[in-house]
């Protein structure tokens, strides 16, 4: 009798909570207490898994899939080396997380993005030194929040994610404090708030309520080895509710400072008589008057074209494929770092007249400008406190709403005179409105406040 086949592996069941912020929609996976091995299909280095989860015909369909695992437990992805980087990425070495916060070996990164929320509002002053001894700065927190475009591409900001993932962690108990710390791969300490106080209170007593009335219901995740150890009032958290449909929370998030690969706040952006370039890399990207086409002159890359690998821009050119359709003058360009890349596009005419797609393809494949691609924002300024816009995002396309784009135009807006430093600036995209203030200072961070939606929780075998 032969000995009977060996059982099959038991299933890996991945759950979620699907989010979204302003229609900008994400899988948010807690890392930390999913099973090891779950987390491990996830991210196969092809993307595999990823992009199936991410089609909307097929999958679950997101934008973004945000995992937030520990520090100790999120080294750089396989992903993360063969997908788009940030203009600011770093090498494998680099990105490895602290495991311990050591005062004085945080990154610059830390006196920037961890200076509390309320310090940053309407305060013109520069951040402590990151090599200052201040509590704030000293801070550590256990938790990373990792990004994976719906192309599989993990990328290293998101600001709509940041509001899911701060509702997330309170919510599920993986955060307990007030203010909610969590440290981007790339080392970006975000420093958040729920501001609609009476919810927070209202929920904090309601987890410690289904807490007390579900200790036995602790099996909804398999709790791998370290885990097992786990008390049953925390295993018990796991199994919470999911809040109902469209719950939302208001969160307030300090998204750093604005930054180039330059000197000063934002790239050179040069008005040269009337047309306008803008150098990046070595590159010029430039919007002529007399024609409306973009045209990119390299002064570094002797092959003439984009040096990238993409088309060159002649032959971009050519094909008529750079024309910017309902733009009949030449509009500024202005590239915006934070933490992600951006490219700003001012508009003088409706951000419903452009072919989003189109142009921000276009401008994604500059690669000598945009090594790491970029997101792109077309910008319609309404008022001095109000603008509005249009998101064609690296990784996922046109977006209904992009966090770090609404922080991205609004820097490049205040710096510029098309809005008012430190009011509060209400950005409307096509899923509704963020606000966002900054003083304009050069070391100033931003904050913005918006949305973070709960859809549903869901399990789905992998
Ligand atoms: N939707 C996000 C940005 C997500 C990442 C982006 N597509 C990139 O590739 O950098 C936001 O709200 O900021």
């Amino acid at each position: 009798m032969p000995p009977p086949p060996p059982p099959p592996p038991p299933p890996l069941v991945l759950r979620f909570w699907k989010m979204q912020g302003l229609g900008n929609d994400f899988v948010v996976v807690d890392g930390v207490r999913q099973p090891h091995e779950v987390v491990h299909r996830l991210l196969d280095p092809d993307h595999g898994t990823l992009k199936r989860l991410a089609d909307r015909r097929f999958g679950v369909g997101f934008d973004q899939l945000l995992l937030v695992q520990a520090s100790a437990t999120a080294p750089l992805s396989p992903a993360a080396s063969t997908s788009t980087r940030t203009s600011t990425s770093t090498d494998s070495a680099e990105n490895a997380i602290d495991v311990e916060c050591v005062e004085g070996a945080k990154r610059v990164d830390d006196a920037e993005g961890a200076r509390r929320v309320e310090d940053i509002d309407d305060k013109d002053t520069p951040p402590r030194s990151s090599t200052g001894s201040s509590s704030n700065t000293a801070q550590c927190t256990p938790l990373v929040y990792r990004i994976f475009n719906a192309d599989g591409g993990e990328v290293f900001q998101c600001g709509n994610g940041a509001r899911c993932v701060a509702a997330f962690v309170k919510h599920l108990g993986l955060w307990s404090e007030p203010r909610i710390r969590v440290r981007t791969l790339q080392g970006t300490l975000l420093d958040m708030e729920i501001v609609n106080k009476h919810q927070v209170q209202h929920e904090e007593a309601q987890r410690s309520h289904d807490t007390l009335l579900q200790p036995g219901n602790a099996d909804a995740y398999t709790p791998h080895d370290h885990q097992r150890q786990s008390s049953p009032t925390v295993l018990a958290s796991l199994s919470l509710p999911p809040p109902p449909f469209g719950h939302t929370w208001q969160v307030k998030v300090g998204m750093g400072v604005p930054r180039c690969s330059g000197t000063g706040v934002l790239s050179s952006a040069v008005l040269e008589g009337s047309d306008i370039t803008c150098t990046q890399h070595g590159c010029t990207l430039r919007i002529t008057r007399q024609q409306p086409t973009l045209q990119l002159s390299s002064s570094s890359s002797s092959d003439g074209g984009d040096g990238g690998g993409g088309r060159t821009v002649a032959e971009a050119v050519a094909a008529g494929e750079l024309s910017l359709p309902g733009v009949p003058q030449p509009r500024p360009v202005w590239i915006v770092d934070m933490g992600n890349p951006h490219a700003v596009v001012l508009l003088d005419t409706s951000v419903d007249d452009v072919d989003v797609h189109k142009l921000g393809s276009a401008l994604q494949s500059m690669r000598a400008c945009f090594p790491d691609s970029v997101n792109v924002e077309f910008m319609q300024v309404l008022t001095p406190t109000h603008v509005r816009l249009r998101i064609f995002e690296r990784g996922a396309g046109e977006t209904l709403a992009c966090g770090t784009g609404a922080c991205a135009a609004v820097a490049a807006a205040v710096l510029h005179g098309h809005v008012l430093a430190s009011a509060g600036i209400t950005v409307s995209m096509r899923g509704g409105d963020l606000t966002v203030h900054w003083t304009g200072h050069p070391h100033a961070p931003l904050t913005m406040t918006g949305p973070a939606t709960c859809c549903f929780a869901g399990a789905i075998t992998l």
